[in-house]
């Protein structure tokens, strides 16, 4: 018996960004499969004045407009009558970070209705009391919230049941399963040698057991060399014997 869809809204001025999700790919395979329904609700529609104003000067002065509690509200509630038990999250870099373990928590939420915010952001009221949790994708300012938005829809997506086939299996990504915590090892397809570079050996020995292990090593040294804060994480929670091994012989390779 197919299940519901996963139900994601996204609050937006600028709904057609949501064809990056409908309209491309794995998640636009989801929409069509019944896996994932993204729907938008533009807060410009609920506005009552002839300029279906939706910002307005910030009290205090300084530069830049706000977004206006009241669109913001309306908008808001249609969203959440149309995705009951949704649970609201902000796009905001004063959010929490977005990780695989937060991608993960939200993906077995009920439903998700996503606010992307513009201009210098929206008036405290309205996230106080609408707002469940803001979330982050990084430090650094962009221009709204859609593509944060965007971002953390594919992210949760790629973890429903049946969005990924067993070709691009999300067990095998850097964050999730034996390589949880882990960057992702080398990858190579045909030509056999370009440009003079040839593709690692093993990966032509149909030695599978080989082939993990020297991939399990490429991601452990690789998070060595440029994620240590990872490799901690990954080490707080214990490496395997093996893992050992293989990482100490990275290291030994990269010092010879
Ligand atoms: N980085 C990010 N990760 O999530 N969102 C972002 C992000 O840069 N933005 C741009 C500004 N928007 C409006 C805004 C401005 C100030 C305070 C609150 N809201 C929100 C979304």
């Amino acid at each position: 018996m197919s299940q519901a869809p996963f139900a994601v809204t996204l609050v937006t001025l600028f709904p057609d960004m949501a064809r990056a999700v409908t309209d491309f790919g794995v998640t636009r395979r989801a929409v069509e499969n019944g896996l994932l329904a993204l729907e938008t609700v533009n807060p410009r529609d609920f506005t009552e004045d002839r300029h279906r104003t939706v910002d307005d000067r910030p009290f205090g002065g300084g530069p830049g407009m706000v977004m206006k509690v009241a669109p913001l509200e309306k908008a808001l509630l249609a969203a959440r009558e149309g995705n009951p038990g949704a649970r609201v999250i902000y796009l905001s870099p004063q959010g929490q970070p977005l990780t695989q373990a937060k991608a993960v928590a939200l993906a077995a939420q009920p439903g998700l209705v996503l606010l992307a915010g513009r201009y210098e952001g929206v008036d405290e009221r309205l996230l106080d009391a609408q707002v469940d949790e803001q979330v982050s994708i990084g430090d650094y300012v962009l221009s709204g919230g859609e593509l944060p938005a965007l971002v953390l829809i594919d992210a949760v997506s790629r973890l429903l049941p049946g969005v990924l086939g067993h070709q691009d299996s999300a067990e095998q990504d850097s964050f999730s399963g034996e390589f949880e915590d882990l960057l992702d090892c080398p990858h190579y397809t045909r030509p056999e040698v370009y440009q003079g570079q040839a593709v690692p050996e093993v990966l032509l020995s149909g030695n599978h057991e080989r082939i993990r292990r020297w991939r399990l090593k490429q991601a452990l040294g690789r998070t060595w060399q440029q994620r240590p804060d990872l490799l901690e994480r990954r080490r707080a929670r214990g490496l395997s014997n093996e893992e050992q091994q293989l990482l100490d012989e990275y290291i030994a390779e990269q010092s010879s």
